[in-house]
């Protein structure tokens, strides 16, 4: 058996249509998974369908036969994924991560941004958040667009796993920064890594379940929240979420796939926020979302 990828390059008005029909196609085949890959400045839009089958079986035709009706000129294209080797997989995850202006690093690693790069210095420990997942860089890459464009002057990092999306805000900017998570080994090892990127002040870490410490009206509303948590707790605690919000605020969530999406909107929209964009990064998705 090996992994085979089928992928499709298509366009943004075309791409949720196309990652529908594989998923609704192919997903209960157990083997399969469909992701949409998008290269933005290159408005590059690629739906992929891994599945994993014997090299010499090919399913291009099954393929087609679904997307003919509606995508005549759609050209399959094929690729057998090499096997992972994963010593060299993990140094691999060792090496630096470009997202946006940032730079996220090991220690070993430093002196490597080039000019005009933010870097974060992160050492891989017991919590989650080296910027190599897709989720952590989609929000890396929201957090510096909105900062750019908008004047934020207070943040909140719920789930700060860590520390690294908190530490880009606060390089972003001298703003007060609340930093949260469940795990206290999470906020001993954000405050491990808030001290190695130079921050002395702003930044709060807590430890803390959802909204449920005192630092939440202390600190707050917030201009910005982040949150890369996961679908399910995000639609649960979304008008929590709004409420510590401060008007015209600006919300970045992640830790979503592609199909839970929608549903993650539904619930932020009908706690009373705005939907404004949704990126995509390996699989995983980032919204970004706005108090009108
Ligand atoms: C996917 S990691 C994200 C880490 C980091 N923010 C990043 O973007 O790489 C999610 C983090 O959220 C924390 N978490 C999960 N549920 C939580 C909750 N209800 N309240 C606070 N933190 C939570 C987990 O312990 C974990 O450290």
């Amino acid at each position: 058996m090996s992994e085979i990828r089928l992928f499709i390059s298509t366009t943004e008005k075309n791409a949720d249509a196309i990652l529908s029909l594989m998923t609704d196609a192919f997903e209960d085949e157990g083997y399969a998974i469909a992701t949409m890959e998008i290269d933005e400045k290159r408005d590059i839009w690629e739906a992929s369908l891994y599945l994993m089958m014997d090299e010499e079986e090919d399913m291009r035709e099954r393929f087609a036969n679904l997307l003919r009706p509606a995508f005549p000129e759609a050209e399959i294209q094929r690729e057998v994924i090499p096997d992972v080797d994963w010593i060299a997989k993990s140094l691999e995850g060792l090496q630096p991560v470009h997202a946006g202006r940032f730079i996220v690093h090991g220690s070993h690693d430093r002196g490597k941004a080039r000019a005009g790069e933010i870097a974060i210095e992160i050492d891989a420990g017991q919590a989650f958040g080296t910027g190599h997942h897709g989720t952590t860089a989609g929000c890396l890459e929201v957090i510096e667009s909105v900062m750019r464009a908008r004047k934020i002057r207070s943040a909140l990092d719920l789930g700060t796993g860590s520390g690294v999306l908190a530490i880009a805000v606060r390089k972003l900017a001298a703003i007060p920064v609340l930093a949260t998570d469940i795990d206290p080994i999470a906020t001993k090892v954000a405050r491990e890594n808030v001290r190695k990127n130079g921050i002395a002040t702003g930044l709060t870490l807590e430890t803390a379940p959802g909204f449920h410490h005192t630092a939440f009206r202390r600190h707050g509303p917030f201009d910005l929240i982040i949150a890369n948590i996961l679908a399910r707790p995000l639609m649960r605690m979304a008008p929590q979420l709004v409420a510590h919000l401060a008007p015209g605020g600006q919300v970045v969530l992640s830790g979503i796939l592609a199909n839970q999406r929608w549903k993650v909107i539904a619930a932020y929209n009908g706690a009373g926020l705005r939907h404004v964009r949704t990126i995509w990064r390996n699989g995983w998705v980032t919204i970004h979302l706005d108090r009108p």
